[in-house]
C-alpha cells in the first residue's frame, strides 16, 4: 500500500495548501484525482513520490517511510517530461541509466530505434512522453504518480499511452494515481475517483 496520512504542506508559512490529506492506494489500483487548477494536486503528487517533504503527517510505502537512497518505488511522470531528463544525454543513455530491459515497452509504444540516438529536445512532446513512461515501467516501480501525462497530447497519442499503461499497471499490480483536470478521462481509466481537493 501507498498511504498519505494526515499530510500537511504549505509553500509559504502563512498560506496553508494541504491540511490533513489522507489517501490509500492499493497495488493494481488506478485512483483518479481531479481538481481545479492550483488546488494542490501536483504538490500532493510530489509529496507521495518523495520530491517534497510534508510539514506534518507522513507518506508510507508498505508501512515504512520512502527510502532515502536508491531507486524510489514511487515514481512520478509529469505533463512536460523534458523537465525530468538531462538535456545533455541521448535518449539511449536516459533509458539505460537504470540497467533495465525496455524491449517490450519500446515495441508497444512504437518507439523507433533512431529516437534513441537523439537528445530530448529532438523529440516531440508525445514521443518524449513515451520515453518518460518507458523509463519508469520497470519491476522496481511499484506506484506511479501520473500528473497530467496526456494533457498536451493529440488524441491518438493519448490513446496509445493509456492502452499500454493500463495493462502494464494491472498485470504487474502497480498502484497508479492519475492526476488530471479532465474528469471524463479519469472516469474512463480509473477504478475510483477521489475528490480530496474538490472543495478547496
Ligand atoms: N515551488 C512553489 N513555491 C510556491 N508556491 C508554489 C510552488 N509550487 C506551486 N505553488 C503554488 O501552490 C499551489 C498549488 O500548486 P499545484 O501545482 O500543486 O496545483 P495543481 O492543482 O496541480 O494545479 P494545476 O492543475 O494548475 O497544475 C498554487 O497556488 C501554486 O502557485
Amino acid at each position: 500500500m501507498l498511504e498519505a496520512k494526515s499530510l500537511i504542506f504549505r509553500y509559504q508559512p502563512a498560506t496553508p495548501l494541504l491540511e490533513g490529506i489522507n489517501l490509500t492506494i492499493h497495488p493494481g489500483e488506478i485512483v483518479g484525482l481531479p481538481g481545479a487548477s492550483g488546488c494542490g494536486k501536483s504538490t500532493f503528487g510530489r509529496l507521495l513520490a518523495g520530491y517534497l517533504s510534508p510539514q506534518g503527517g507522513k507518506v508510507l510505502y508498505e508501512n515504512s517511510p520512502l527510502p532515502n537512497s536508491g531507486y524510489c518505488p514511487v515514481q512520478m511522470v509529469f505533463q512536460h517530461p523534458e523537465a525530468s531528463m538531462n538535456p545533455r544525454w541521448k535518449i539511449k543513455k536516459i533509458l539505460t541509466e537504470g540497467n533495465q530491459d525496455y524491449t517490450a515497452q519500446l515495441q508497444q509504444f512504437g518507439i523507433h530505434s533512431s529516437w534513441l540516438e537523439r537528445y530530448p529536445h529532438e523529440l516531440s512532446g508525445g514521443e518524449l512522453q513515451r520515453i518518460a513512461l518507458t523509463r519508469v515501467m520497470t519491476n522496481n516501480t511499484r506506484y506511479l504518480i501520473a500528473d497530467e501525462i496526456t494533457a498536451s497530447l493529440d488524441p491518438n497519442t493519448q490513446a496509445l499511452i493509456w492502452q499500454n499503461l493500463i495493462p502494464w499497471i494491472k498485470t504487474n499490480q502497480i498502484g497508479l494515481l492519475a492526476i488530471s483536470h479532465d474528469e471524463n478521462l479519469l472516469a474512463r481509466i480509473s477504478d475510483r475517483l477521489v475528490h480530496t481537493f474538490a472543495t478547496q
